[in-house]
């Protein structure tokens, strides 16, 4: 399921994000990368322990534990810091498939072992306005074909980590994101989609008839039901 979440960031934060982008010391992003993708990888990035990243990271990990929507299509068990990419004209990511396991660095004193992280879902943050650049869509593919998206800054896309894709070339203007991925509590996609419509059929029953109501009250224990049975923690 590739899933649309719109509106993480307000138009006040995107701008004090982009304005401390536009000064930061982007680095070549094949510093970090594997060998499939040093082939394809043409762009720059922050580097994941700068202060910068790790400031908007928890800005952005504050905006998702807010958003109803995201919680519900995610069911996040835990989530990567975000990383921060740019692309400036002529630079793009070809196909690639991201890596199944990914590790939080735990920080600061007395820090413990990584924590592993198993890639369910992927993530990139729009942070630039279509307008001011041309090319950079990012294809996902599915079984449905190829999926061209490209949405307003601070709309957020989720795919599935196991799904090729790529970054198209930028040719006018530049495109930065955040990117991240995360493991969740319900590993099998086809349950966590049914859990999502199911979930989103509550709600909107639930503002409908009132969440008092027989069936809106059974549907809401149903779900409820399924995540007892489905969920990891
Ligand atoms: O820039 C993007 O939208 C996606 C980047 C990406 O695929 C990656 O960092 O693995
Ligand atoms: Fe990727």
């Amino acid at each position: 399921m590739i899933t649309p979440i719109g509106s993480l960031l307000g138009s006040t934060q995107l701008a004090q994000m982009r304005t401390l982008l536009d000064r930061a010391d982007w680095v070549d992003g094949r510093s970090s990368a594997g060998a499939q993708a040093l082939e394809v990888k043409r762009n720059r990035q922050l580097p994941a322990d700068s202060p910068l990243a790790q400031q908007l990271g928890d800005l952005i990990l504050a905006a998702l534990s807010r958003h109803p929507t995201f919680i519900s299509a995610a069911l996040p068990l835990r989530i990567m810091p975000p990383l921060f990419n740019r692309y400036e004209a002529g630079e793009t990511y070809g196909l690639h498939v991201d890596n199944a396991l990914r590790f939080i660095q735990p920080t600061g004193p007395g820090q413990g072992a990584a924590i592993p992280v198993r890639t369910d879902l992927s993530a990139t943050l729009f942070l630039t306005d279509p307008e001011d650049y041309d090319g950079g869509e990012l294809e996902i593919e599915s079984s449905f074909g190829a999926q061209s998206i490209k949405l307003a800054a601070g709309d957020l896309i989720l795919y599935p980590a196991s799904s090729q894709h790529r970054v198209t070339p930028v040719t006018r203007g530049s495109r930065s994101c955040a990117v991240f991925w995360l493991q969740s509590m319900v590993r099998d996609s086809s349950q966590r989609e049914m859990l999502f419509d199911l979930d989103q059929s509550v709600q909107s029953l639930g503002s409908e008839l009132g969440q008092a109501h027989d069936d809106v009250m059974r549907l809401s224990g149903l779900y409820h039901n399924l995540i007892r049975q489905w969920a990891e923690t």
